[in-house]
């Protein structure tokens, strides 16, 4: 990652919360100046606090010029916190966001129509450089002002380009939000675990570990997922005694996970009208 840029001209966290925090965390750690960063945020958390004093700018006046400001306030506090950033539209400062739902045009017209905007769909497992982020920029952003987004957020895992703005709300549903649901995953392993007899230690302790060490399998493995499960299961076995009721078309993760996916996708399109 060439930071150089950035460190010159400095990067801006307009709000830096549980997502904001995840990036600087591996930015940082990737070697980026607590110097080179402005964060803007009415509730900085400990952490942030402890930075400022080793040299990062909290709730300080701004750059007139940062290379990039990245947005991470939820969306429903948007149309709050943006417009005190209208100065740093039009010009050569990139805004790139991670706003679930919030589109393009919304920035190019609060901030103004020649603004270079990316949108960005990161996720949590960021904070360990895990993560995966889909990215789109506007007109205005140039293939420099792309690169150097892709160039940021590689620092924290993969990065991938869509084609269009369009997709951004299924990606949300897919990635964005889709750390929950395997989390949840683990929840509801561990209960379905206690109700077969085990203490509530061991079911959480055996699920964590079945998820993350599945989880690390795909990760490192050229198999497919399918081929993973089928390695797993044996003919008239366990494994496909609960598959025949995951797998089910009708009530098994198929028709849920279609419904969630949905739905968070239809909430990504509300909370951008
Ligand atoms: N948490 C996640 O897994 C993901 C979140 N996102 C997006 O990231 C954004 C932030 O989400 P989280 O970090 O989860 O929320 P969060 O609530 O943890 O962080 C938001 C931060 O914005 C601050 N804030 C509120 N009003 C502000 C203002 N007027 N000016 C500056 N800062 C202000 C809050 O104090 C808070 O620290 C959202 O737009 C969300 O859609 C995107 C992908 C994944
Ligand atoms: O729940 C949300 O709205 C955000 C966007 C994706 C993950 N968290």
């Amino acid at each position: 990652m060439d930071l150089s840029d950035l460190g010159r001209r400095g990067l801006v966290l307009l709000g830096c919360g549980k997502m904001g925090s995840a990036m600087l965390e591996g930015w940082l750690g990737r070697g980026l100046a607590l110097s080179a960063v402005w964060v803007t945020d009415p509730q900085p958390s400990d952490w942030l606090r402890t930075l400022a004093v080793r040299g990062l700018h909290l709730n300080e006046d701004l750059p007139a010029e940062p290379a990039v400001v990245l947005v991470a306030v939820k969306p429903q506090m948007m149309a709050e916190a943006l417009p005190g950033l209208a100065a740093l539209g039009n010009g050569r400062t990139l805004f790139l966001t991670v706003a679930a739902g919030t589109p393009i045009a919304f920035y190019e017209r609060t901030l103004g129509a020649g603004t270079p905007v990316i949108r960005a769909m990161p996720n949590t497992p960021a904070a360990v450089g895990r993560g995966i982020t889909a990215i789109i920029g506007n007109g205005a952003a140039s293939e420099e002002q792309m690169a150097l987004a892709e160039d940021l957020l590689s620092a924290v895992g993969q990065v991938v380009r869509l084609e269009g703005e369009a997709q951004m709300d299924a990606v949300t549903a897919v990635s964005g939000s889709g750390p929950a649901y395997v989390f949840h995953l683990i929840e509801a392993l561990a209960a379905a675990g206690e109700a077969e007899g085990l203490s509530p230690e061991l079911a959480m302790t055996l699920a964590r570990a079945t998820v993350t060490g599945a989880g690390e399998l795909a990760h490192r493995s050229s198999e497919s997922a399918s081929q993973l499960r089928i390695n797993v299961t044996s003919p008239g076995g366990t494994t496909a005694a609960a598959l025949a009721v995951l797998m089910d078309p009708g009530t098994g993760f198929p028709a849920v996970l279609r419904r969630a996916v949905k739905a968070a996708a239809d909430r990504g399109r509300e909370l951008g009208r």
